[in-house]
Parts: C-alpha cells; structure tokens; sequence
C-alpha cells in the first residue's frame, strides 16, 4: 500500500521510500577520497591546543553511501567539516582525490554541505528558494528553460510538488530537510555533505530522508552523512560507515564487514542487535586496549589501501597551514557563477520581495509610526507655534529624535540576525560576493529609511502645529532621515556582530547615554569641561540642534504667547539661551551625514568579520 507520502508498507510493517523515477543527470565522473593520518587541533582560550581528530584514515567513494556514526561528541561534526575542506586551519594530514592529492578549492566547487541547522529564508516560498539558488549558482549562460527543467526536477525528486508555493516557515521539518538537499541539488554536485540530515524527525521522515540521500548515493555521488543514533532500518541503507570515538576512528569501511572487524578486535555483536547501538557502545566506552586495536587494525587496513602517496612530514603541514590562514577565503571558497550585476539584481529582488513579507520588521514598523505619529499629534496637538508651551514643544521634538532613532534601530536588529547565518553560508558557497551583498543589503533596506520617517514626520510636523513652511519641514524631514539610517545601521551591525541576547543590550546601552550630551538634559556650558567632548561625539547632540535649528533658527521671528508672560518670545533668544545659536543647519547635516558614512563602512567591516569568523 502506499501512502501520500510516497511510502509504501510491505509486509513485515516497514515503511520503504518509493522515490520518483525523475532522474538527475548522474555525475559523469567516478570519485574516491582518500583520507591519512588527518588530524585536527583547535586552539582553545582555556587549555591551550586541543586536538579533535587523531591521525583518522579512511576513505569515501562515489556510488556509495557512508555513515559517520560515534557517541556525543566523538568528533562527527568535526570530521565532516574537515572532509568537505571547512576547515583548514589546524588540519594536518593527506588527501587524495582519485590518486592525487586534492586541490582543495576544485574540492570545494565539486561539493555541498548541508549543515544540521541548514538555515533558510523563512518567508521565500520553496520554488523561490530553489529559483534562488538556480540563478546564483548557474552560470549565466543556462537558459531559463532549462534552469526551470531543473528545479522541476528537484521538486520531482525530493517529493516537495504539494509545498511548491508554501512559504518555507510553513513547511514541515521533513520537507524543509528535502529542501536544502534540493538548495544544494541545483548544480548536480558529485559530493555531497550531510551533518544530521534526520535530526529532529520522527522515524519514518528520517527513513524517507535517508532514502533520498541513498538514492543521490546510488545516482554516482559520494554521499557522507552525520546520523547521531540511526535505528536498525536506517543502518541498512549505509554502504559504508565511519565509525568514530574520542577523535579516533575505530573502522571505516563497507558496513557489511564493519561487525566482522570489531569481532576481530574482541567485540562482538549479540544476536539482533541493532549494529549502530553495538557500536556506539564500544564507542563509548573509555579508552582501551581492544578500542586501540580496533583505531590500529583500521590505519592498517587503509595504509595497505594507499602506500603510494608519502605522508606531508608535520614541518610542511604546518608551513601549509600557516599559508592558508593568510588568505583562508580563497582556499576554501568557490569562485561565483554568475556576474557582479546579476547577484545584485537576484540579491535586490530576494531582499525586497522577504521585505514585503516581513511582518514584525517591516509592515508593523510602518503601522508603528503612523500610530505613534498620530499619538505624538493628539498629545502635543498645536502646541508648536505658542511661546508659553515652548518647553513641551521641546519635549516633542526630542521625542521625535528618540523615536526615529530606537524605532529603527531595533527592528533592524532582527532583520540582520536572521539572515546572518544565511549570508555566511551562501558567501562560502560562492553565490556571490560579499561586495554583492553588502550593496543590496544598503539599497534594499532604503525604502523602509525613507517611508517611515516620511510617515512619521509628515503627520507629526502638522498636528503637533509646526511652522507650516516649506523649507522647515524639508530640514526635520532630513534630520529624521538620517537619524533613521543611523538607528538601522547601529541595529544591523549589532545584529550582523552578535547574538539576540547581546545585541538587544548592546545597542540601547551604547547609545542611550549618548542621549544625556545631546543639549536636551543639560546645556553644554553647564558640563564640567571633562564631559563637554562627549557632546562632540554623540550623534544626538547633532540631531537635536539640527531640528531645534530647523524649527527656532533661520529668522523664525516672535512666537504667539497664548499666555500672560512667556519667558522666550524668539526662536533665536530661546536658541541662544540653550547653546545652539547659529544658522549652522548644514554643519549638523554634515556631521551626521560623516556619522551614516563611518556607519556604512563599519557594517561593511563587520560582514568581513563575521565571514572570516566563520572559517
Ligand atoms: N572550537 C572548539 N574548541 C574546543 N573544543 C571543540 C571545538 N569544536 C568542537 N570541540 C569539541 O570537540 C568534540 C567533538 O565535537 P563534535 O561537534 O565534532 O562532536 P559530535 O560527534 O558531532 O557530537 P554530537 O553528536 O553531540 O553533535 C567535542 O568534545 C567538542 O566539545
């Protein structure tokens, strides 16, 4: 019987994956890696180098589907991201490629790794990210036909027809897995890597799961994945296994001799028993004499496999490593497919199209400012022009500061957070270039710069009863334009630099006391000198004196006083009596234009930073 979920049960009760007959053009060439003597070091902060490979052998072929199994924390995770040339720094040890040794970067460009928490744009439907990944990833020249031909395919192969046009938030865990195998999929690579493909899946969508990377398996790939405690009918499907503990690996070879080899070594395997449990027991276990036989009868069996390439004596691994910590991008990051225009113009369209979908981030920022603005009116309702409420009018325009600036810069924070984890692993899958992103990260997120402020500014400006001309307006308008790019910039590089937790203290912490200099709280000339540089350095001090400018400067002339005695009856006295006289307008717009500038670089800094931490 089978199910809609393209399973059929046979008899005995087992649900087996019936994959669609659609085929992907096989790779055309038949690959074997062999690894020797790989070992890892990290340098930890607290115990000086810690090593998390010790000198693994084994070997990876076309055709064939390898499992990577071990106890928590055996080195899984880690010996993938060696294998598939993540990391580099710190590895010593040979890698042959079909006899040769591997040319690390045409590695790189033949291969995919789909990381446990593959993350994806939540609010991209699944053919859009498929047609995503089909434009940066394909080289110009493929025709849309055929680009469509292929994501067809793909959603043919990996089952996804009924979720075609659901947003990818929407979509279960299995169908978001089968996605990034389909992400991947696009350029039909011949090795594929997959950390924990079946994690948080019940038994059977991990069994369907794993069918699909069987069959990618048995179309000519090589095919290796991290399954942390496969049951007895997941086992089945692997061809070969990597078996690890404590860094070492105990075998790695066809699972067929797998049991036979730790029966050598003294373990053996009691009747049905499920063959993964068995070795993740002997895994577990501490350090022991037959574990020792097991890791030496295993570099035994693979040096006899590969006698013919001399091993890289330690001097020239480390000479080699040294080398590629100078310039780690080029080593392991595949040059992009398509030119600098197109990623901008792919980029620009994804960005504006999950813009007009973000709700919290941008339709609510939107509906928050008119609110606000509205608010904003009916308590300080035509208060603008009356010398008696000069004060409160004040208040209101410090209060426009306030709002411009943290109404951006914490939704802004959100949307780089989510899309952080995204960039770095598209980045190091040369989809395009950082230049690339950066640009239309800036000019997609400009629209939302300029309705929000325009929104807020436009209805506040006149129900509050500022000076109805022309020119005032533009100069408060500018002012809040710019103090919103300063807000998204701060918020998008705390989100690009750190975690939720940090950048939602960070940013109000950093700036709001900033706020205290900016001539609202306290007059400069009342400063003790020590503090007064601060106020040339907070960006507040320049926003407010240039709305206070804006709004009392530029012969604004005598105010209506609706009361018997109103202390400040001109603009230019009030101006005067609070430091900011002087029709310098533009001198503020300068500073916070150099303030947005040195922004826009150190957001560009910090997605180098974060790619390079990746590494
Ligand atoms: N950068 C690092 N610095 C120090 N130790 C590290 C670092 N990365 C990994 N480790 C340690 O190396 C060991 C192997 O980690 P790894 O993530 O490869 O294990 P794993 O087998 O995939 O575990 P799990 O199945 O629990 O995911 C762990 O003990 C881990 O704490």
């Amino acid at each position: 019987m089978t199910d809609s979920a393209g399973q059929r049960q046979t008899s005995n009760g087992l649900a087996i994956v019936q994959i669609p007959v659609v085929r992907l053009t096989p790779p055309r060439q038949e690959l074997e890696l062999h690894f020797s003597q790989v070992s890892y070091s990290v340098k930890s902060a607290t115990k000086g180098t810690k090593q998390l490979l010790h000198e693994v052998c084994g070997q990876l072929r076309s055709g064939r589907l390898t499992g990577v199994l071990g106890p928590s924390g055996a080195g899984k995770t880690t010996l993938l991201n060696v294998l598939a040339g993540f990391k580099v720094n710190g590895v010593s040890g040979q890698f042959d490629l079909n006899g040769q040794p591997r040319d690390l970067l045409s590695f790189r460009n033949m291969s995919s790794y789909i990381p446990q928490d593959f993350e994806m744009l939540s609010l991209l439907t699944v053919e859009e990210t498929l047609r995503v990944s089909a434009d940066l990833k394909l080289p110009t020249s493929t025709p849309l036909e055929q680009k469509q031909k292929i994501i067809d395919d793909i959603v043919d192969i990996l089952n996804l027809q009924s979720c075609r046009r659901t947003l990818v938030r929407s979509t279960s865990g299995g169908e978001r897995k089968r996605l990034s195998m389909g992400i991947e999929l696009i350029t039909n690579p011949p090795v594929m890597f997959f950390d924990e493909p079946t994690s948080g899946l019940d038994s059977v969508t991990s069994l369907q799961v794993m069918g699909y990377l069987q069959r990618l398996a048995h179309d000519g790939r090589i095919v290796v994945c991290v399954v942390h405690q496969p049951s007895s009918n997941l086992m089945r499907l692997f061809d070969d296994v990597l078996v690890l503990a404590h860094g070492e690996l105990l075998y790695a070879g066809p699972q067929a001799e797998m049991l036979g080899c730790f029966q050598q070594a003294g373990y053996c395997c009691p009747n049905y028993y499920n063959p993964a449990d068995f070795v993740l027991e002997v895994g577990s276990e501490s350090s022991n004499q037959r574990c020792d036989a097991l890791i030496e009868q295993n570099k035994d069996r693979h040096s006899s496999i590969k006698r013919l390439h001399k091993l890289i004596p330690d001097e020239q691994t480390a000479l080699m490593d040294s080398a590629i910590d100078l310039r780690p991008d080029s080593v392991v990051r595949p040059k992009e497919q398509v030119s600098f225009s197109y990623q901008l113009c792919v980029l620009m369209k994804r960005h504006l199209r999950v813009m007009s979908r973000n709700l919290i981030a941008v339709q609510m920022r939107i509906i928050m400012h008119v609110v606000v603005a509205l608010l904003l009116g009916v308590v300080y309702w035509q208060i603008g022009d009356d010398a008696a409420k000069l004060p409160s009018n004040v208040a209101c325009l410090f209060f426009v500061m306030l709002f411009a600036f943290s109404g951006n810069a914490m939704p802004s924070i959100l949307l780089c957070l989510q899309e952080s984890a995204i960039f770095i692993r598209e980045y190091y899958n040369g989809w395009y270039s950082l230049n690339a992103y950066y640009i239309s990260k800036v000019l997609a997120d400009l629209p939302l710069q300029f309705t929000c402020p325009t929104l807020f500014i436009g209805i506040s400006y006149f129900m509050t009863g500022q000076p109805p001309e022309l020119s005032r307006f533009l100069m408060c308008w500018a002012v809040c334009i710019i103090t919103t790019f300063i807000g998204h910039f701060i918020g998008v590089i705390a989100g690009s630099l750190l975690d939720m937790q940090m950048s939602i203290f960070i940013v109000p912490a950093s700036t709001i006391p900033l706020m205290l200099f900016s001539g609202f709280f306290i007059r400069m000339r009342e400063l003790s000198w020590f503090l007064r540089p601060i106020c040339d350095i907070s960006f507040f001090r320049y926003i407010f004196e240039g709305l206070m400018r804006a709004i009392y400067g530029y012969d604004r002339g005598h105010l209506s006083c609706q009361s018997e005695y109103c202390h400040f009856k001109s603009g230019k006295q009030f101006l005067k009596d609070i430091d900011m006289q002087g029709d310098e307008f533009g001198w503020d717009m300068m500073v916070l234009s150099l303030v947005t500038l040195l922004l826009l670089i150190a957001f560009y800094a910090t997605l180098h930073v974060s790619i390079r931490r990746a590494l």
